[in-house]
C-alpha cells in the first residue's frame, strides 16, 4: 500500500459523515493505523495498532497528540504538517517500529494525520523497504523555525501569518501586528526578535495605552535631571535601553497625537532627544508595533497620523481571532490542560467531550488569553480526573446548551420510513387505541391522557375502536 495523497480518504470521511468505510478497509491491514483529526485527537485506530502497542482502545481514542507519550514523530508531523518517516519504540518487544505519518488535507485546510506503523524492515510507500526521505509538498508546507513552530495553531491562515512574521524576522523593517486582544501579538513579536539577527540584544516592551500621556515621552525617550518637577536625576528611556534590540510598542493606537509626531521623527530620522536635553541620540532599534484598534478609521477621524500609520505598517501582520480559527480551540485547550496540569500538579488529565463542544461553540472575545486563564481556573477548582460541563462557567456552558439540537431529545412522533408525517386523526386514533389497550377502561385512559372518559368514549366510537 502506498502512502501518498490521502485527501480521498478524508473526503470520504467528510462526505459520508462516518468513518465506517475506511475503518473497514484499515481493519484488513496488517499495519497499525491511527487517524488523528484536525484538532489533534485520535479519531480511529485499527486492530493491528492495538496489538502492536498493546493498548486498550479506550486508552488511546480521543486522546490528544500531546498526550500520546512516546510518539514524537506523530506530534512533529502534526505540528509541522509534514509527511514523516521514522521509527518509534515498540515498548512490548523493545524493538523499533517503522512509522509513516502523513498529513491529510481538504482544499487548503489541514484535516489531520494518518499514521501507519509496522515492525521494522518494510516501509510503507517503498517497495524496496527503504525509508522514504522526508519530502515536503511545497504547496502546503511552511518551514517554521522552532521560535514559530512552538506557537500552537494548525489553522492554515494562522500558519501563513506565522510564515510571514518569520520572513519579517530576516529584515529590519517595521512590523505592525494587528489582531484582537489576546490573539498572541506579543508572542509573535518575541518570536520575530528571537529569530532575528538582534536576538542577542534586548527585547523591550512598552504599553502605550498603560502609561499616562504626560509620562509617555519620558518613558520612551528618557529625561535629563531637572527636566520637570520630580526629575531628580537623568533617566534613560526605552529607546536608549533597547539599543540595537527590538522595541515592541504595544497598543500603538493609544498613543496621543503629540507623541505620534515625536515617534515619527525617531522612526524616520532615526534621532531623538531626552526630555529637557539637547544631545541628539541615534535610534538603532528595530520597531514592532501592535494594536487591536482599527487604525484606518482612526486616521480617517484624525486620531492617528497617516504618515505614522504608513511608517509603521511596512510589514503588516494580521493575527486571526480564535473564532476565526476554531479548529485550534481544542488544540490550544488540550495544550493548556497538559501544561497547567503538570505545573499545578492537578489530578485533572482530560476533559469530557461536552466541555470540548462547549469550548468550540463559544465565541472567545478574549481569545487565547481568555482560554488560557479559564483553563487555569478550571484546573484549580475542578475535582477528579476529568473536566466536566459542570466545571465550565455558565456564560460558556449556557451558550452550548442553547445550541444543542432539539432533535437530541427523543421525539414523540414516529415519522414513516419515507419521513412523512401522518394526519392528525391518524395520530389521535392511534393514541386513543393505545391508551385504552394500556389502561383497560375509558376512565383510566382518559385520566392518563388528561381528558374526560366521555371524550375517550366518543373518540373510540368515532374511530370504531369499540362495537
Ligand atoms: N498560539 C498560541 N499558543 C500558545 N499560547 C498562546 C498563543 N497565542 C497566545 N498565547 C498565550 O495567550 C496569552 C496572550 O497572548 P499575547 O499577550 O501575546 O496576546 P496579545 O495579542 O499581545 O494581547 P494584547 O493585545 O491584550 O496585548 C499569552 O499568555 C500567550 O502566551
Amino acid at each position: 500500500m502506498t502512502v501518498g495523497k490521502v485527501t480521498h480518504i478524508q473526503r470520504l470521511h467528510m462526505e459520508t459523515g462516518d468513518h465506517s468505510t475506511y475503518q473497514r478497509l484499515f481493519q484488513l491491514l496488517p499495519e497499525g493505523v491511527c487517524v488523528v483529526n484536525g484538532s489533534g485527537r485520535v479519531d480511529y485506530v485499527n486492530e493491528a495498532f492495538i496489538t502492536l502497542f498493546q493498548l486498550e482502545v479506550q486508552q488511546i481514542m480521543g486522546k490528544s497528540v500531546f498526550q500520546v507519550a512516546g510518539d514524537e514523530l506523530m506530534l512533529e508531523a502534526f505540528k509541522k504538517k509534514k509527511r514523516m518517516v521514522g521509527t518509534v519504540l515498540d515498548k512490548t518487544r523493545g524493538t523499533r517500529l517503522t512509522a509513516t505519518v502523513v498529513p491529510m488535507w481538504e482544499a487548503d485546510s489541514f484535516c489531520g494525520i494518518l499514521a501507519f506503523y509496522q515492525r521494522e524492515g518494510n516501509t510503507l510507500g517503498s517497495p524496496t523497504g527503504e525509508v522514504v526521505p522526508l519530502k515536503q509538498d511545497p504547496s502546503w508546507e511552511i518551514e517554521l523555525n522552532p521560535h514559530f513552530s512552538t506557537i500552537i495553531g494548525n489553522n492554515q491562515r494562522f500558519k501563513r501569518v506565522l510564515a510571514k512574521a518569520q520572513k519579517a524576522a530576516g529584515v529590519s523593517s517595521t512590523v505592525l501586528l494587528r489582531g484582537e486582544s489576546g490573539t498572541g501579538k506579543e508572542l509573535v513579536a518575541k518570536a520575530i526578535h528571537r529569530s532575528s539577527e538582534r536576538k542577542g540584544e534586548p527585547f523591550v516592551k512598552i504599553n502605550c495605552g498603560a502609561i499616562p500621556p504626560n509620562l509617555l515621552e519620558s518613558e520612551l525617550f528618557g529625561h535629563e535631571q531637572g527636566a520637570f518637577t520630580g526629575a531628580l536625576r537623568r533617566r534613560i528611556g526605552k529607546f536608549e535601553e533597547v539599543g540595537k534590540g527590538t522595541l515592541f510598542l504595544d497598543e500603538i493606537g493609544d498613543l496621543p497625537l503629540e507623541m505620534q509626531v515625536k515617534l515619527l521623527r525617531a522612526l524616520q530620522e532615526k534621532e531623538f532627544e531626552r526630555v529637557g536635553g539637547n544631545e541628539v541620540l541615534t535610534c538603532e532599534a528595530r520597531i514592532i508595533a501592535a494594536t487591536h484598534r482599527d487604525l484606518e478609521t482612526m486616521v480617517a477621524q484624525g486620531l492617528f497620523r497617516e504618515d505614522l500609520f504608513y511608517r509603521l505598517q511596512v510589514i503588516p501582520v494580521e493575527i486571526p481571532s480564535l473564532r476565526e480559527r476554531r479548529e485550534d480551540i481544542l488544540l490550544l485547550s488540550t495544550y493548556f490542560l497538559e501544561r497547567m496540569s503538570r505545573q499545578l500538579e492537578s489530578t485533572v488529565t482530560s476533559m469530557e467531550k461536552e466541555v470540548q463542544d462547549a469550548f468550540e461553540a463559544y465565541h472567545w472575545p478574549g481569545n487565547i488569553r481568555e482560554l488560557e486563564n479559564l483553563m487555569e481556573r478550571m484546573l484549580v477548582l475542578a475535582e477528579g480526573e476529568q473536566l466536566t460541563l459542570a466545571d465550565v462557567p455558565p456564560h460558556i456552558s449556557e451558550i452550548y446548551e442553547l445550541q444543542m439540537p432539539v432533535a437530541a431529545a427523543p421525539s414523540l412522533i414516529n415519522l414513516t420510513a419515507a419521513g412523512q408525517i401522518a394526519t392528525w386523526e391518524e395520530y389521535e386514533k392511534h393514541i386513543v387505541q393505545q391508551a385504552i389497550r394500556t389502561f383497560g377502561s375509558f376512565n383510566a385512559a382518559g385520566k392518563a391522557l388528561g381528558v374526560t372518559h366521555k371524550t375517550i368514549a366518543a373518540k373510540a366510537r368515532k374511530y370504531r375502536l369499540v362495537e
